[in-house]
């Protein structure tokens, strides 16, 4: 079995009903298996400011598909999500992005791992810290804290553990 790291993002309501839908289609895959799940953030826009704030998790995945593959399943939740692509960095109902896959590094063309901008990208580390605190991220051949204490105290400040219970989403 292989073990890949995703990252889920949804900036459209309903948001948590975006993530949960995209959990379920992969767990309803007999070739994906959720190991664990980080909790869930809610993250200031990057890149693209103009748009609402993201719900943002990470989860880690056995699964018997290979990258490719598990990127076509992603994009094919992504399409039947409604994800549209207009804006880059854009509002989006769910982005699935793969992370890690094993210790891989790729630069194919429409795959590239690790995933070439996670080590800066708060809102993905800091959940990837969660369920990986000992993943050497391939590549770089560092943890995943040592990319969080490089970031500006401003990114770690806009990344906040997101409280259902103060939500009225649900
Ligand atoms: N590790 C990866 N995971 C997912 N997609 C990838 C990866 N590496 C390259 N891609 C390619 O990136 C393309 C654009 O992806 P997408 O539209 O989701 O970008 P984005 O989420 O807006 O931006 P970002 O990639 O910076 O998060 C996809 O069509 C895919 O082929
Ligand atoms: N907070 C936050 N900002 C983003 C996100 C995201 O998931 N969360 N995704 C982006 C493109 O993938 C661009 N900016």
């Amino acid at each position: 079995m292989n073990i890949a790291y995703i990252a889920l993002g949804a900036n459209i309501e309903p948001r948590k009903e975006y993530m949960n839908n995209a959990l379920k289609e992969l767990a309803a895959r007999d070739s994906v298996f959720i190991q664990k799940e980080s909790s869930i953030y809610e993250t200031a826009p990057v890149g693209y400011a103009n748009q609402a704030y993201f719900l943002n998790m990470v989860i880690e995945v056995n699964t018997s598909l290979s990258p490719i593959e598990l990127m076509l399943l992603c994009q094919k939740i992504e399409h039947k999500m409604g994800r549209d692509r207009k804006i880059r960095n854009g509002p989006r109902t769910i982005d699935l992005d793969i992370l890690v896959y094993n210790q891989e590094n790729s630069k194919m063309e429409n795959l590239i791992l690790p995933h070439p901008r996670m080590h800066e990208r708060a809102f993905v580390l800091i959940p990837l810290n969660e369920v990986a605190p000992n993943l050497i991220l391939p590549t770089w051949n560092k943890r995943v804290a040592y990319f969080i204490n490089k970031l500006p105290e401003s990114d770690i400040k806009d990344v906040t553990k997101w409280m259902q219970s103060e939500s009225v989403e649900e």
